[in-house]
């Protein structure tokens, strides 16, 4: 199939970044959330990323007005009436994401695949939503966005292999690198990543260091570009704590249980770095 109109659902730190590289790749996008604040703080974001691309002289400033014009925004979700492709990227909730597929596959034309950007939350689950669970996949990408490499793509049990096909194409025309995966809690990259994160969490906890110590160690002693709590920080506590919870229901081994200090700063709405504070506090 042919993918020419994308919408992104969820105008954050992942929508953004995937608003803009598929408007980078020519692709005509729908910035969708639930407020006008909210994508046009995306916007915002979208607009820093490429005006450094200005700055260092790889974008005229005319290409850059190019890509802010091919993104249109919404706040009303019917506006997914004539894309090919709706890559959703709102909060890591199964409720919330089952809600938005159920909608969607009312919206949107037969034809249209129908994404999920979800870290770990089953594909098949949130396929069983519609009526189209053949047209439903997971597409996980990377944060930051506009420069990770690695796209995540998951069937769910019901995937159509040239659904595969599409989103694997597309990858390749956003200059991503595909990586086939399965359907399971977490898929790959946060099966692996995120017990480590959550034990660099419980280190902290039990006292053994500091963050700056224990970031140190990681970065100096195994060459990470950024230490385990800067890194959770970045990819949003609440992100993690969800992660990290249906590591725990999925495979019902208490080797996943979330560290209680993870638990604790997300309720006291530490967040990380979209909030101003985690482990470390930073200017909002
Ligand atoms: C939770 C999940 O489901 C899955 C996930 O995404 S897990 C998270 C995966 N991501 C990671 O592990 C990121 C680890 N960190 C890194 O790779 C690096 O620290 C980093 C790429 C973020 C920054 O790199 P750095 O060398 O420390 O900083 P810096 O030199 O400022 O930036 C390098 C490049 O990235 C760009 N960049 C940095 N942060 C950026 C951001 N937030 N958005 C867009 N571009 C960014 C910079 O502009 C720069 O671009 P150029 O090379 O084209 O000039
Ligand atoms: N952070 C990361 O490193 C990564 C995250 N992901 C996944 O991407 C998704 C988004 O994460 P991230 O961008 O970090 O989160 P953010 O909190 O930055 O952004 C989520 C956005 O979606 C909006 N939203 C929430 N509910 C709805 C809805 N019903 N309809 C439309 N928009 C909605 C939120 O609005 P509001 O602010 O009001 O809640 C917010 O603007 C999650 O599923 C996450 O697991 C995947 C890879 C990496």
């Amino acid at each position: 199939m042919n993918v020419q109109k994308v919408m992104v659902v969820g105008a954050g730190q992942m929508g953004s970044g995937i608003a803009q590289v598929c408007a980078m790749a020519g692709f005509e996008v729908i910035l969708h959330d639930m407020k006008t604040e909210f994508i046009e703080r995306g916007i915002n974001n979208i607009n820093k990323n490429l005006q450094r691309q200005v700055d260092k002289e790889r974008m005229s400033s005319a290409e850059k007005e190019d890509v802010l014009n091919r993104i249109s925004q919404s706040v009303d979700l019917q506006n997914a009436e004539k894309v090919d492709l709706v890559i959703e990227a709102a909060v890591e909730n199964m409720e919330i994401k089952k809600a938005l597929f159920a909608q969607l596959d009312e919206i949107t034309p037969q034809h249209t695949i129908l994404a999920t950007n979800t870290s770990s939350l089953p594909i098949t689950e949130i396929a069983a939503a519609t009526k189209r669970p053949e047209k439903v996949i997971g597409m996980h990408f990377m944060n930051p966005v506009p420069v990770m490499k690695l796209v995540e793509i998951i069937r769910g049990l019901a995937t159509a292999d040239e659904v595969y096909e599409t989103i694997e194409n597309m990858t390749n025309k956003l200059s991503k690198v595909p990586v086939e995966v399965n359907d399971f809690p977490g898929f790959v990259s946060n099966r692996i990543l995120m017990p480590m994160i959550n034990e660099a969490i419980f280190t902290v906890y039990e006292g053994v260091a500091t963050p700056e110590a224990i970031d140190d160690v990681m970065k100096l002693g195994m060459n990470h570009p950024m230490g385990p709590l800067t890194l959770a920080d970045f990819i949003g506590l609440d992100t993690c704590l969800y992660i990290m919870e249906t590591l725990h229901e999925g495979f019902g081994d208490d080797k996943y249980r979330p560290c209680p200090l993870l638990r604790k700063y997300v309720k006291a709405g530490w967040l990380g770095r979209k909030s101003g504070r985690g482990f470390y506090t930073y200017e909002t």
